[in-house]
């Protein structure tokens, strides 16, 4: 039996796989609480990501009916860029700033400019730095906490956090370590001198975590948390990844020719790609969990913008997507562009969200559910777009995430991209990823086993799930996409 984790930004999800069997044997989340304040702020305590963690293996575990000591590997995945800086004694010094974390906007743009601008970015990193990458997060300790800063002896992600947790080794992997703006993603190195622009006191050497390859295992379980979780004792932890990485795996996009596309909290587009892609600066070049490249764009706007309307409304999950199928195509002229959390593509941290277009007779609470529904999901067209040649020829689209549960939203996605769209039946793909990457890396000691065998014996499409394109709604989407652009330009001043 194989375990993944999967420490997204809403909650932790852990599944039981049985690979001989084919089968999740079962399944359990708990969810994270999220400190969001005004400019931008968005922390959470690393520890809560351990107790969301206990507590869905538990569950995870007895809903499976198997003996916890029969697991025999686990791997995890987490959300990508979460700066968690630990002091001497593995304490974090300050709530971890996550991804979607904007408050340090104006350190990206200081550090871009010190790196030689999107050119000098290119050349070092093999990507342009953003916001809610590490580095600036760093940047930002170093001048609001120096006390905390002064602290640091060791510079994680989440998942490389909780793989230390798991197993006491401070190591990381090239897929997550990526997103980092301190890591050359076309060497798959560190870079000790793009650290030591940001925070010239801390010794890269001793600070960053040792790099392992993706099949290496990050280490055993340590006998304490064996104990607690009741595993037998050696289990070995993979490398793990970014949750996007191990989405990609999770979806069996490990090779050229798929798109993968979750909507997440964040709203997230990737390809696999046997070369660094590094011609535009929109699309991240980021290293896969597996091998290999898995050039990725991220909208940070996605179900955490539907959520807030949503519950702006008062509605839950089913009556909001009532809401939202009652409502026409292009919610009766009502735009809304919800840069609620400031937005990454396009590259506008320090935007805010709008709503054009409403009158007396369209602000009703469906075209309200709609248009937040359709800004998200043409802000992904978007993202598509910047992929040129990479996504062409791409007959379909892997999508995943929680808002993919919503058939509504599966026929907006792919009339909006004018693409057919598929889920797999197992949509919290990067958990999923995780127990593929842990099986792969226990039986890389046996010798046997590879990732795409894996995937393809384990990866299987709910044929029920699939949107095939309407080529009227695909023509009326147009217009509501001119429309969505014409605002851009007008607020934004992105054409
Ligand atoms: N049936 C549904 N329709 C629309 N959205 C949904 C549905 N089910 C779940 N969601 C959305 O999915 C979100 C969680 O997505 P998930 O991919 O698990 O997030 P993350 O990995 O970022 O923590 C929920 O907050 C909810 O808004
Ligand atoms: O920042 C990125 C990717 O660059 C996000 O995709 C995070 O990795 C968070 O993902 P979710 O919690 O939405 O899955």
């Amino acid at each position: 039996m194989y375990v993944g984790v999967d420490c997204g930004t809403q909650s932790t999800k852990v599944m039981v796989l049985d690979p001989e069997g084919e089968r999740i044997l079962g399944e359990a989340s708990r969810p994270h609480r999220l400190d969001e304040g005004e400019g931008g702020r968005r922390e959470q305590a690393p520890a809560d990501w351990i107790a969301a963690f206990c507590g869905a293996f538990g569950e995870a575990v007895a809903k499976s009916g198997v003996d916890a000591g029969a697991i025999l590997a686990l791997g995890v995945s987490g959300q990508q860029h979460g700066l968690v800086a630990l002091d001497a004694a593995g304490e974090p010094v300050h709530p971890a700033k996550l991804w979607c974390d904007t408050e340090t906007a104006p350190w990206n743009v200081a550090l871009v400019e010190r790196l030689g601008g999107e050119a000098g970015c290119l050349e070092k990193l093999g990507l342009v730095l953003q916001t809610g990458y590490t580095a600036s997060k760093l940047a930002w300790l170093r001048e609001v906490h120096p006390q905390a800063y002064a602290r640091i002896a060791t510079l994680m992600l989440p998942h490389d956090y909780l793989n230390f947790w798991l197993t006491g080794e401070r190591v990381a992997e090239a897929g997550d370590a990526s997103g980092t703006g301190y890591f050359d993603t076309r060497t798959r190195r560190w870079r000790h001198d793009v650290l030591a622009e940001i925070a010239p006191e801390l010794d890269p050497g001793r600070v960053l975590p040792r790099l392992i390859a993706s099949r290496e295992p990050a280490g055993r379980v340590r006998p304490a948390v064996a104990r607690e979780l009741g595993l037998a004792d050696d289990v070995l932890v993979s490398s793990g990844g970014g949750d996007n990485m191990l989405g990609a795996i999770g979806t069996g996009n490990t090779r050229p020719g798929l798109v993968t596309l979750s909507l997440g909290t964040s709203g997230t587009i990737c390809a696999h790609s046997p070369e660094p892609v590094v011609d535009n600066p929109l699309v991240a070049n980021f290293c896969a969990s597996h091998g290999g490249w898995l050039p990725l764009v991220c909208t940070m706007n996605v179900t955490s913008a539907t959520t807030r309307i949503r519950e702006l409304l008062g509605l839950d999950l089913a009556s909001f997507g009532e809401r939202v199928a009652a409502a026409p195509i292009g919610a009766e002229g009502v735009t809304m562009l919800p840069f609620f959390n400031g937005e990454r593509v396009p590259m506008l941290p320090e935007a805010s969200a709008s709503l054009d277009g409403l009158t007396s007779v369209n602000t009703t609470p469906a075209n309200l559910c709609r248009a937040v529904v359709e800004g998200a999901t043409l802000g992904l067209r978007y993202g598509l777009e910047q992929f040129g040649p990479l996504a062409e020829g791409v007959s379909e689209i892997r999508l995943i995430g929680g808002g993919s549960r919503s058939p509504v939203w599966r026929q907006m996605l792919a009339d909006i991209t004018a693409s057919r769209v598929v889920c797999p039946q197992v949509t919290d793909a990067a958990a999923l990823g995780a127990a593929l990457q842990a099986a792969w890396c226990h039986r890389a000691g046996a010798g046997d086993g590879e990732l795409a065998e894996l995937c393809t014996r384990l990866v299987h499409l709910d044929e029920s799930s699939r949107a095939d394109p309407d080529p009227a709604s695909v023509a009326a989407y147009d217009e509501v996409h001119a429309r969505y652009r014409r605002c851009l330009a007008e607020r934004h001043s992105i054409t």
